[in-house]
């Protein structure tokens, strides 16, 4: 009897020990989020159950009692019980991480979390008091009885017990770990509190953030519908890539840009052969890059803004649609892309040489560009990859606290997007889709998961590239800030939806928020004329008669536009040579119509007023086409500085060298240029309408069409 006191009394006292020390440590949670704190956690309850073990482990009574048979039971039923409900749970899962992982799936996944783990710490408490009250009694009555027991056994059932929870707990560290700060930890402690008390303590020692998350993940890709998809960009994963990802054959996506990921990546990456997206930008990867050249299936590769080095290997470049190293510290020339992929998507690596870059690479290989080239190499892009859904919303809604939306370009507050859907998340009916059948069906949601990769910022926003789900690629930009309520805008876009012209880029859809504004464009792979006058690219032949063609469509498209729109006012209020789109046809196209707002630039009261910046921006259009000059160049502007050698009777001097040396015409050169010079002039009342200008240019071409047949050689004859 004394025995059974001493028993149950340092079975109490141990209890009593680690639930103050729990409680304690549980304090200290609060104040921090350190995963640490689980683990020391952890060891306190890894010391009860030894305690617990100790105990039953000195009592060597071999009496085999039927009644006592039965308690073990009973509790092995509760343990079975539970790990039915976890594998009901694990079930639910697989459901949103096979075959899909994502941000939205979060949300609905931490709700099914939360609901079950309310039952199930009801349940585990429930269990636990009646497990300890069972273990007590039957200590009790063993003492009393002096009968042999099967203490073992008894072990087993308080290991058992703490395995299955160990289901629960994993998957539960595991969405805090992939949601780093966006889950407020505090009000999920009552469900730590929980499991804290049941968990397997053996695993919780081998938790670690990333390496678990993969151990997790390959349990998941040893089942026969393994994981496809992981996104678990915009977190802040800290660890390496695990080497055992290469189970995960299944895995076509895998996003986790922006988050704190290190080391070098496992050579074992070339075994994914179902792989499609890979997305590893904004971490801290170093080494060098495993070779990616036998996925042949491989799309998108960015993983720009790393410490990769090592040359680049050698991708199928014409199967990729998305493709940037910039950022990095790769070395050596650039494997031949095949005029896919411009400097942009190499630019700030400083050892780097070879085309697309503008440095050519030494006979000897030995590149030795000084870190200062690296750094104008960045101040000149500004280069950015994400994910445009991700900077807008990231949405994990517990209880409605603003604090959970978090927006990484500073975008969409919940308060904003509540006007269009008060569940938080933007829904697929804010995205107006317009009359294109090149969209046909495009969901937000579409748009939010696509990976995108930011091309441009200009002065009215930002321009992605975004490649959609049917490998269609389109242009999103991004507006912010737009002093347009959503109600003029949308009349706006259907507006300029009505109006077409094979010569402007229509908008395909679009999206308006209060402070942010999305239009979806088909995207233009040829880039725009700017890149085409100023740029490296010396494969197109930018003659006279090219120029000549361009100057005229485009004056044609503008003519019309302003004719149709003459009475709402809406001019494309930015004309430069970047918005002037060159499709695949090398046919220009109008890009961004109507996306400022214009102010009568004009004293007159007339509404052609409205148009006379765009004539002018046209006017610029023509002097970067005739002298093949920046718009500022050396700090001079073109339109001063064409004027000033124009005054002085210097003409034959402004104009591009190459268009002398191929002979084009000075007669119409000069034409041209006395149209330009009429778009530029510094009154708005002084400048012509672009119809005149239209028709002025189609008099110059077809001066020039003629003389063109005259010389034909039948014609000679
Ligand atoms: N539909 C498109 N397809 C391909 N490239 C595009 C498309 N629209 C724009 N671009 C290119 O993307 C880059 C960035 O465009 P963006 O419009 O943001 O900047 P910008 O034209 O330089 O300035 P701004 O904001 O003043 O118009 C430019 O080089 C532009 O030519």
């Amino acid at each position: 009897m004394a025995e059974m006191t001493d028993n149950t009394h340092a079975m109490d006292s141990a209890w009593r020990y680690v639930t103050k020390n729990i409680s304690k440590k549980l304090e200290e949670l609060e104040n921090s989020e350190d995963s640490q704190y689980f683990l020391a956690i952890a060891n306190e309850y890894r010391s009860l159950l030894a305690a617990a073990s100790a105990l039953l482990g000195n009592n060597n009574e071999d009496d085999d009692h039927q009644e006592f048979k039965l308690k073990f039971l009973d509790m092995t039923n509760q343990a079975e019980c539970l790990s039915k409900r976890a594998d009901e749970f694990q079930d639910k899962y697989f459901k949103y991480n096979i075959p899909y992982l994502g941000h939205r799936c979060f949300k609905d996944y931490l709700k099914d979390l939360q609901e079950f783990m309310t039952i199930w710490s009801k349940e585990t408490e429930k269990g636990r008091r009646k497990g300890e009250k069972s273990l007590i009694e039957w200590m009790q009555q063993l003492n009393q009885s002096q009968r042999k027991t099967t203490f073992e056994e008894m072990k087993k059932v308080v290991i058992d017990l703490g395995t299955h929870i160990s289901y629960v707990i994993s998957d539960f560290l595991f969405v805090v770990t992939v949601l780093g700060d966006r889950i407020n930890l505090m009000n999920n402690l009552d469900y730590f509190k929980a499991m804290i008390k049941l968990l397997n303590v053996e695993k919780m020692n081998d938790f670690k953030r990333v390496s678990y998350l993969f151990q997790f993940n390959r349990a998941s890709c040893n089942q026969q519908s393994s994981l496809g998809v992981v996104h678990l960009e915009y977190n802040n994963i800290h660890g390496v890539i695990s080497t055992q990802i290469s189970s995960c054959k299944q895995l076509t996506h895998f996003h986790v840009t922006r988050n704190k990921l290190s080391g070098s990546l496992p050579a074992s990456l070339v075994m994914l052969n179902n792989l499609i997206q890979f997305d590893i930008s904004n971490n801290r990867f170093s080494g060098s890059l495993p070779d990616f050249s036998s996925i042949s299936g491989l799309q998108v590769f960015l993983a720009e803004n790393n410490q990769l080095g090592g040359e680049i290997p050698r991708f199928d470049f014409s199967n990729l649609k998305l493709f940037n190293v910039s950022n990095n510290n790769f070395t050596g020339s650039i494997p031949d892309v095949h005029g896919h992929f411009t400097a942009n998507s190499f630019i700030g690596n400083p050892y780097l040489c070879g085309d697309p870059l503008p440095n050519e690479c030494p006979p000897s290989q030995s590149n030795t560009l000084s870190e200062k080239s690296k750094d104008s190499y960045k101040s000149s892009v500004t280069m950015f990859v994400g994910y445009i859904v991700l900077g807008l919303i990231v949405a994990v809604d517990n209880d409605g606290d603003d604090s959970m939306y978090k927006s990484s370009f500073g975008g969409l507050t919940k308060s904003e997007t509540s006007a269009d859907d008060q569940s938080g998340f933007v829904s697929s009916s804010v995205l107006v889709v317009l009359t294109s059948p090149e969209v046909n069906g495009l969901k937000f949601e579409d748009l939010l998961r696509a990976p995108a990769e930011m091309i441009g910022r200009g002065k009215s926003g930002s321009l992605y590239k975004v490649l959609l789900g049917n490998n269609q690629i389109v242009a999103v930009k991004r507006i912010k800030d737009w002093d347009i309520s959503s109600h003029e805008f949308k009349q706006r876009m259907q507006r300029l939806d009505k109006v077409k012209h094979p010569n402007v880029l229509p908008t395909l859809a679009f999206y308006s928020s209060k402070q942010e504004k999305l239009l979806v464009y088909e995207f233009q792979q040829n880039g725009n004329l700017f890149k085409f006058l100023h740029g490296t690219n010396m494969d197109y032949a930018f003659d006279w008669a090219t120029r000549l063609e361009i100057a005229a469509n485009i004056a044609e498209a503008l003519a019309f536009m302003h004719q149709e729109l003459k009475d709402d006012k809406i001019a494309h209020g930015n004309l430069k040579s970047s918005n002037i789109l060159l499709n695949k046809n090398m046919e220009p196209c109008i890009s961004e119509y109507g996306l400022m707002r214009v102010e009568n630039s004009s004293p007159s009261k007339s509404s052609n007023a409205f148009f006379k910046d765009d004539v002018y921006g046209f006017g610029v259009i023509l002097l970067e086409l005739l002298t093949g000059n920046l718009v500022q160049h050396n700090g001079i502007d073109l339109t001063d500085w064409v004027q000033s050698v124009v005054r002085e009777e210097w003409t034959v001097e402004v104009f591009d060298k190459a268009l002398l040396s191929e002979c084009a015409s000075i007669e119409r050169l000069v034409s041209l240029l006395q149209v330009a010079i009429q778009c530029v002039s510094r009154s708005p009342e002084a400048r012509p309408s672009m119809n005149q200008v239209a028709a002025m240019i189609n008099a110059i071409r077809e001066e020039d069409e003629k003389s063109a047949v005259s010389f034909e050689p039948s014609q000679l004859d």
